[in-house]
């Protein structure tokens, strides 16, 4: 199968056959059906062509009328059932294909989601490898296996009709023909190949129009229409889409008259071909059965070469690879530590949690986001982190929840570095709300027990949350109150304002609390609050949540005093540590910061919200 060898293809299916057993055996089974009863056609047309002179003069030693019946009615059979199985294999096709599109989807993120950590979804090579599993344009591999049935056909149909060619009339004949198919398909496979790597190479047209193609139906189709910058983008769109294929035209063009030359060649060994069968017939040597067999399958062998076949299988195969390969490079590239379950994490942190001079930076990058910071945070305690923006704030919260590990330095839980600790188990008992908090596009009960997943049947807390957080009040007015669906591309769905919206994810933490979590992470936690419904809802929930070490982050300082402690955290460390009122006393960074905002508050823009 030129570079697409038999063992390769065998791979490929068997890999089908474990991801899709019935639709993948049924499937390949149909196509191999299908070019033997094609061949079958060949076969028995050739001899009842051949029969019918003997029949009509009724010639003696010529085929009897009865048996000729048959054989007609025989023919009639096989043309019909092979009439039928394109049809079949086209249902089995694309059962086969729902299949491994779900099995594909599963093999590549499943091995992503699994780490608990997440350095590996910063790691090129990870991505890479990730990459080349799916493939650009659709996923590579679902392409290939549906490629398999139509060249496992034409390869039987290749194989079947040469040995037609070469037993009825000359094996030269058929080593010609197989050998100039062979040489189509590899030069089509090519011409193919390059094109799709055009087109899926992402020229920078095709990446501006995909750019105007997001921008118009995800991204921004609400200021485009204020702007009235619709017909501009529609203009765009057509412009870059049209630049990115002209590469593609101007390749198909260069390789046209290459397509000429090999179309010419093809033609000449046909025309041999034919040549030879007439000749043979009209001197006699080659009987009429023969030549009504031999000519369709000369024929047949020019159309069994399938370059778009072998490249998609080919593809198909290298993305199979990857796939395989894709958990096995996370492993190694980012081994999980393996813990053993001798602390009792669901009672952590019964003391403190303590950044015992912590460093951080961010794969790939070259600067220090931490530099030997410590940092407690008592068990019961609120403690409020401030620092400009990119000052490391989020970073710090990450490390906390075991995203990532410090680059040095440890963090210690009741004194256990949090490197031994059984993360999953660790991850269980924070919970956190963070800046680009998820909004699910379910239910408002799944948005809010997916706060903690193993108690998400808990009715009672549910209710206690609703009361608690007041989002009650919201869930009232929605039009199928616990049940709707929180995005109106759904049917009956609603979308909440960007304030409902914070009062639920809010809820979710609540919930994990309630749950069982033991440290709350804040993080500018309902910044599109204003600014004294932010302080009294932060307030309210550092008293419903007093028994767990709660951490809150906030540019807002009407939110941060409401902490037991603030810390400031600056070029990487801690540098301020106390209450509002030391720190204020103590007319540092923080003072200074301050005074800032409290000015804007009495004289900017900001001051109604105060
Ligand atoms: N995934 C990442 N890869 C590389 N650098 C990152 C990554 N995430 C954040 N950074 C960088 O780390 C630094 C600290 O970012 P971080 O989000 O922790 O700051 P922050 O104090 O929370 O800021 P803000 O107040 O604006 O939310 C920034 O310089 C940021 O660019």
């Amino acid at each position: 199968m030129g570079a697409v060898t038999v063992g390769r293809v065998l791979t490929l299916l068997r890999y089908g056959v474990r991801v899709a057993p019935g639709s993948t055996l049924l499937t390949m089974g149909l196509a191999v059906l299908g070019s033997l009863l094609g061949m079958a056609v060949t076969l028995l047309t050739g001899r009842v062509v051949g029969a019918v002179p003997g029949v009509i003069d009724g010639r003696p030693g010529a085929m009897p009328l009865e048996e000729f019946s048959w054989l007609l009615g025989g023919l009639l059979a096989v043309f019909v059932i092979d009439s039928l199985t394109p049809a079949l294999q086209q249902v089995a096709s694309l059962t086969m294909d729902a299949g491994m599109v779900r099995a594909i989807g599963t093999g590549i993120t499943e091995p992503l989601l699994r780490p608990r950590r997440v350095q590996h979804l910063e790691d090129a090579e990870v991505l890479d490898v990730q990459e080349r599993a799916k493939g650009k344009g659709g996923f590579h591999l679902a392409q290939g296996m549906s490629q398999m049935p139509y060249l496992l056909a034409s390869r039987i149909s290749l194989i079947g009709s040469a040995v037609i060619v070469g037993a009825m009339f000359e094996w030269w004949v058929a080593a010609m023909l197989v050998a100039v198919s062979l040489l189509l398909e590899w030069y089509g496979g090519r011409l193919i190949e390059r094109e799709i790597d055009v087109w899926w190479g992402n020229t920078e047209e095709q990446r501006r129009a995909n750019y105007a193609f997001n921008l118009g139906m995800r991204d921004a189709p609400k200021e485009l229409r204020v702007f009235g910058l619709h017909n501009w983008l529609v203009e765009r769109y057509v412009r870059e889409w049209t630049a990115g294929y002209r590469e593609v035209w101007s390749r198909r063009g260069k390789n046209v008259k290459f397509s000429i030359l090999i179309g010419g060649v093809h033609l000449i060994a046909n025309s041999i071909a034919i040549l030879a069968v007439g000749r043979a017939a009209l001197n006699g040597s080659l009987p009429l059965t023969q030549v009504a067999t031999t000519l369709p399958a000369i024929l047949a062998i020019g159309q069994s070469s399938n370059g778009y076949g072998v490249v998609q299988v080919r593809r198909g195969l290298s993305a199979y690879r990857a796939m395989r390969d894709l958990p096995q490079t996370i492993a190694e590239r980012h081994p999980e530590p393996v813990t053993e379950a001798k602390h009792r994490i669901e009672t952590m942190p019964a003391r403190e949690i303590r950044f015992e001079n912590v460093s951080f930076r961010y794969p790939g990058s070259e600067v220090d986001v931490l530099r030997g910071l410590d940092l407690t945070l008592h068990a019961h305690e609120a403690l409020a982190l401030v620092g400009i923006n990119g000052a490391g704030k989020s970073t710090l919260v990450k490390l906390l929840g075991g995203a990532y590990k410090p680059t040095s330095g440890r963090i210690l839980v009741d004194g256990v570095d949090l490197a031994e600790l059984d993360l999953a188990a660790w991850q269980r008992r924070v919970a956190a709300i963070v800046q680009d908090f998820l909004r699910f596009p379910l239910s408002v009960t799944d948005n809010v027990v997916f706060g903690a997943v193993e108690r998400a049947g808990d009715e009672l807390i549910l209710a206690r949350v609703a009361r608690e957080s007041g989002i009650d009040a919201v869930v009232r007015g929605l039009p199928k109150g616990w049940d709707t669906v929180l995005d109106k591309t759904f049917d009956g769905g609603v979308e909440l304002s960007g304030g409902e919206w914070q009062r639920v994810a809010l809820a979710r933490a609540l919930f994990a609390v309630h749950a069982g979590a033991g440290v709350l992470v804040l993080d500018e936690p309902a910044a599109a609050l204003d600014v004294r419904a932010e302080a009294e809802l932060v307030e309210r929930y550092l008293e419903l949540t007093s028994g767990v070490a709660s951490l809150i982050i906030s540019h807002r300082f009407s939110v941060v005093r409401n902490a037991n402690r603030i810390c400031v955290l600056s070029d990487g460390r801690i540098v301020e540590d106390g209450t509002h009122e030391e720190l204020l006393a103590k007319d540092g960074e923080y003072a200074g910061m301050f005074r800032l905002q409290a000015e804007r508050y009495v004289t900017g823009p900001e001051a109604v919200d105060a």
